[in-house]
């Protein structure tokens, strides 16, 4: 794994303007993002969320799953505490790639659940790596996180390349009558921390 750092831009949204910093892993080309809201302190856990890339989600307004929820949720919680960062990585459909996704969909259309359309595929339920979070966190000057995710496996992971994970912040956002069932697949086979009183609740 080789990361290079490429260039800082700012990247006005909604919520404010964060900045955004280019990277590239010259292994296998992939281009990966960080954004980064105000002063961060390397010796204070900062707010943040690893974010794998959905194209359906954060940008085609699917409702199929939650990313595009969870995405905005965390920009807007940054931003209301005035620092943090978001690492957007370029893997997408937990790493098998976006027309395999749209495979495993198809799958999922004709009733396998999100984990079987993998296996059907040949694939693992999860492919994503890690690795590049470390060099990237490095450049942006965090070396503690609490991190949004429901997701211990992400959590594991990090700790597993050098990152400590302080605090664990739950990320429950979105739920709606199309990704009710994947976000149940998620909790009960991938191990996300998603209460079955989530599933009871009402969501705006
Ligand atoms: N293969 C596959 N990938 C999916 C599917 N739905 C969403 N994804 C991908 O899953 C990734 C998001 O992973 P999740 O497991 O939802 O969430 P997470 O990021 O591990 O955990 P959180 O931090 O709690 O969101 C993105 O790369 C999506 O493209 C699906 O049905 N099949
Ligand atoms: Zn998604």
């Amino acid at each position: 794994m080789s990361i290079k750092y490429v260039a800082t831009a700012k990247l006005p949204t909604p919520w404010g303007v964060f900045s955004m910093h280019g990277f590239e892993d010259t292994e296998s080309g992939k281009e990966h993002v960080a954004l980064t809201f105000g002063e961060l302190q390397a010796d204070e856990p900062m707010l943040g969320r690893i974010h794998s890339e959905c194209l359906t989600g954060d940008a085609l307004f699917s409702l199929r799953c939650d990313c595009g929820f969870q995405l905005q949720t965390a920009m807007q919680n940054i931003a209301a505490e005035g620092r943090g960062f978001i690492l957007y990585l370029r893997q997408e459909g937990r790493g098998i790639g976006l027309l395999n996704k749209v495979r495993a969909y198809a799958l999922q259309d004709k009733g396998a659940n999100t984990v079987e359309a993998n296996e059907q595929l040949g694939f693992p339920a999860d492919m994503r790596k890690y690795d590049m979070i470390a060099p990237m966190l490095e450049k942006i000057g965090v070396h503690k996180v609490r991190l949004m995710t429901n997701n211990p496996r992400k959590v594991k992971a990090m700790q597993q390349v050098g990152v400590e994970v302080v605090e664990r912040v739950p990320l429950q956002v979105g739920k709606n009558p199309y990704n009710e069932n994947y976000l149940k697949t998620k909790s009960h086979e991938l191990g996300h921390l998603i209460p079955d009183s989530y599933f009871e609740q009402h969501q705006d």
